[in-house]
């Protein structure tokens, strides 16, 4: 699914570059019908001229390490002069999203005009901006930005090879070649502030010739470098520049001289400088040489007229486009000095190149215009599949610009769309913006240059500034009608205070610069000094200021929300995508180490297996000739059974075969032979059907015996256990025995005793008798004593008696 990315919907232009909504194309035209009549309209009635910011597209082609690396996957897909299609390759974040059903996977962008791959950089000149320059030299201002991904080819757009030069050096020596034979030789009148002319004295024209001598012999102490095939640092890429390679056809601009520019005398001015990191460097200032020493800031003011410009930023007087290329050469070298002692790599800087004509006429200045060439950084810095936490820091400080700039353009594009109320314009949140606001306000055309390349590994980065590009071109611009002269600048003195008006000084007019002076000594100036009524209208101005703010805070929260939640979405598919790339790696990996452990092991079986073979070759290893000659043997051997068995046969009778068994019967020879042989047969099946039956008979005796055997050892074994019985019986017996007769001894014993005590009894009785005295006393007691005792061992003796005789 295609889309065609020419904004129509304010939602869509306020989320700027990341709006994937496709509006089809038509949707634009009646807008765009609406401008061409305005400027019909406009070129008659000499009004404001409204048009359409101009983008180009330069598609830079594929260096030799890209074809090698096969980066070509027909991503940019040209398909006129003015569209162009970038297809999702495989792989790309926007080819993951598509399939996740978010955005598209081909999107169509239109442009001003197309440059393709092989378009040189005098095609590009006179298709882009050599019309600017015309105007420059006109007497109007003009900005040409580029803008794409590093390594696109936006310093090589600008300012090109030693052999194939950029704009930039075409624009110089277009310049020149207009200005030629009416150049001003004097350096006496040099650019001030943003649109003012200052006049110097003998003494400050020696100062400037001096400096810009020390400027140029800094390129006489280094040779000149060599452009490397690839060099991401704008330095190298023109530090050897010269402009003698441009050839440019000047019938155009010698047409363009009016009458009266043939009184008119030239002065060019240039001044180079970078914006890194919200701070603006001169770079035609020597670095300092201290290490803890950074190069200077610079600051950025405003002068009366609310243009901005750079305060102390040198201006250097160049009288031929040599002059000029050195200034550039010494520019970038001291830019990539820069980056070295600030960490800073080229394509995070914006540089910019700004050239200044002043159009004198006899004592009088008649008219200053400046045209800026200015390459951006890398847009990728600000990208939004970068890390949240590193796409916010850097949005704070090094591509705050690129930023911003972007917000200026959907803001700029959405006023068009919101006439009644407009949305707040944020030129002063940068450098960048704040410096050229005025080129987006009618001070000046602007026009921008994307370069891409077409590689598919920065696909995303690009497909970025397409969309971006496509809002910027729906940008108008206004575009004065002012002649030369209504744009001459003040002429001001060695204090800045202007002299003339109308050729004699005023002296109401030196007031009042003097109080402007004062505003401008600062970024903001002082307001109070202001007249009642100026004061009504500033507040009054703030006021819309202040709602449009608010308008334009809510409106940022919105775009804010929206990035955040697309960055982080972007962030989660990214992660998610890693974590399943990291699965599928490892899983890889494991089969792999699986694998070759699996291959290790058969490795290893199979040497195994060999090893066993060899010795087991070895073990049964016969030596060729014992083998033959053991085979010989063998065959000798079997020809000797052969030759017995034929012998055999011959004298035992032949075996017929019976039935087609496998049993065999005598061929009879003769007819007794025969029947003895039948004879005899007969007795041998019979003696081993005998035999048979014997052995039939055998094996079931043996079977007997062995059951019988068997019986035999379990009857010994229980004749045995009764044995055993029967002899513990006797022990037991004898042992009763031996307890009976010790009984028995007892018993007679004690009758001994039960005779000998009835005897003392009886001798006892008859002695009591004599006595006759009562029962009393020691002796009754021992008589019951004994009597009691006596009954007791005769009860016992009684009992043992009896149990004596029982078993028996
Ligand atoms: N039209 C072209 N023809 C041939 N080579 C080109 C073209 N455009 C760019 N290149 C080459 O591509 C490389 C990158 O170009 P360049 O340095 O201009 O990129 P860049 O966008 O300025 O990068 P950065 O932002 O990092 O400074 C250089 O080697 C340059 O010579």
């Amino acid at each position: 699914m295609a889309a065609v990315m020419d904004m129509t919907n304010e939602d869509t232009v306020l989320v700027a570059m990341e709006s994937t909504a496709c509006e089809p194309h038509h949707a634009v035209l009646p807008e765009l019908s609406g401008v061409s009549s305005i400027t019909s309209q406009s070129e008659s009635a000499e009004v404001p001229e409204q048009q359409q910011l101009r983008v180009y597209l330069k598609v830079r082609p594929f260096s030799e390490e890209e074809l090698k690396s096969n980066e070509d996957q027909g991503c940019v897909v040209l398909e006129d002069s003015e569209t162009v299609a970038l297809h999702a390759p495989k792989g790309s974040a926007t080819m993951k999203s598509s399939e996740k059903g978010i955005g598209q996977q081909v999107y169509k962008f239109s442009f001003t005009q197309i440059f393709g791959p092989k378009c040189t950089q005098t095609e590009f000149f006179e298709g882009t901006i050599s019309s600017q320059v015309h105007d420059f030299l006109q007497g109007k201002n003009a900005l040409v930005f580029s803008y794409g991904v590093t390594n696109a080819g936006k310093t090589y757009t600008i300012q090109g090879s030693p052999k194939d030069p950029g704009i930039l050096p075409r624009a110089l020596d277009v310049v020149f070649k207009h200005i030629a034979g009416r150049q001003y030789e004097h350096m006496d009148l040099k650019p001030y502030l943003s649109s003012d002319v200052q006049k110097l004295d003998s003494e400050q024209v020696k100062v400037e010739k001096n400096a810009k001598a020390a400027l140029f012999s800094l390129l006489k102490e280094e040779p000149e470098p060599t452009r490397s095939s690839r060099s991401r640092s704008s330095t190298s890429s023109v530090s050897s520049l010269s402009f003698s390679n441009v050839s440019y056809d000047h019938t155009v601009d010698s047409a363009d001289g009016t009458a009266d520019e043939g009184h008119c005398f030239y002065s060019v001015w240039v001044a180079f400088y970078e914006i890194y990191n919200e701070h603006v460097y001169d770079l035609l200032q020597p670095a300092h040489t201290s290490k803890t020493k950074r190069r200077p800031a610079l600051r950025v003011c405003e002068d009366s007229t609310g243009n901005s410009y750079i305060r102390d930023l040198r201006w250097v007087n160049v009288q031929n486009a040599d002059e000029a290329s050195k200034v550039l050469r010494v520019g970038n070298k001291n830019r990539s000095a820069a980056a070295t002692k600030m960490n800073q790599s080229s394509s995070r800087s914006h540089s910019i190149f700004t050239i200044k004509l002043i159009r004198i006429e006899g004592a009088d200045v008649q008219g200053l215009s400046d045209l800026s060439l200015c390459d951006l950084a890398g847009s990728e810095r600000c990208n939004k599949t970068k890390t949240f936490g590193e796409r916010l820091k850097e949005a704070g400080n090094i591509n705050n610009s690129l930023l911003i700039l972007g917000k200026c353009i959907a803001a700029l594009r959405n006023n068009q769309s919101y006439r009644v109320k407009m949305s707040y314009v944020p030129f002063r949140e940068s450098k960048l913006t704040r410096l050229f606001q005025g080129m987006f306000c009618g001070r000046g055309r602007a026009c921008m240059i994307v370069n891409i390349n077409q590689c598919a590994s920065t696909y995303d980065e690009t497909l970025h500034v397409m969309k971006f590009s496509a809002v910027a071109k729906q940008v108008l611009q206004v575009i004065p009608q002012r002649s030369i002269e209504s744009l001459a600048p003040r002429l001001v003195g060695l204090d800045g205070k202007p002299l003339l008006k109308n050729g004699v000084i005023d002296d109401q007019a030196v007031d009042e610069y003097l109080s402007e002076e004062e505003l401008l000594d600062g970024d903001e100036a002082d307001m109070s000094i202001l007249p009642q009524e100026e004061l009504v209208n500033l507040v009054e101005s703030l006021r819309v200021k202040l709602l449009a703010e608010r308008r334009k805070n809510l409106l940022q929260e919105i775009q804010i929300r929206k990035e955040m939640g697309d960055a982080m979405l972007q962030q989660i598919m990214e992660a998610e995508e890693l974590h399943s790339r990291q699965l599928v790696d490892l899983k890889e990996s494991y089969e792999e180490k699986m694998d070759s452990t699996f291959e290790m092991y058969k490795e290893a079986l199979k040497d195994h297996a060999y090893q066993c073979a060899l010795e087991r070759l070895e073990e049964d290893y016969i030596p060729i000739d014992e083998f033959n000659e053991e085979q010989e043997r063998v065959k000798e051997l079997e020809k000797l059974v052969f030759e017995l068995e034929q012998k055999c046969r011959c004298s035992a009778p032949q075996p017929i075969m019976q039935d087609n068994s496998m049993q065999t019967s005598p061929l009879p020879a003769t007819e007794s032979e025969s029947e003895r042989f039948k004879m005899l047969y007969k007795e041998k099946c019979a003696v081993e059907k005998l035999c048979v039956e014997k052995q039939e008979l055998i094996v079931s005796l043996e079977r007997r015996i062995s059951e019988l055997n068997e019986t035999l050892q379990e009857a010994g074994e229980s004749y045995m256990e009764k044995l055993e019985e029967v002899q513990n019986l006797q022990n037991r017996l004898s042992n009763q025995e031996q307890k009976t007769e010790c009984l028995q001894s007892d018993v007679a014993a004690k009758e001994e005793e039960i005779n000998r005590l009835r005897e003392e009894i009886a001798k006892l009785a008859s002695e009591s008798v004599g006595q006759s005295r009562p029962r009393c006393g020691l002796l009754v007691n021992i008589k019951e004593s004994s009597t009691g005792s006596l009954c007791r061992t005769i009860k016992k003796s009684v009992r043992a008696s009896t149990l004596r005789k029982k078993p028996s």
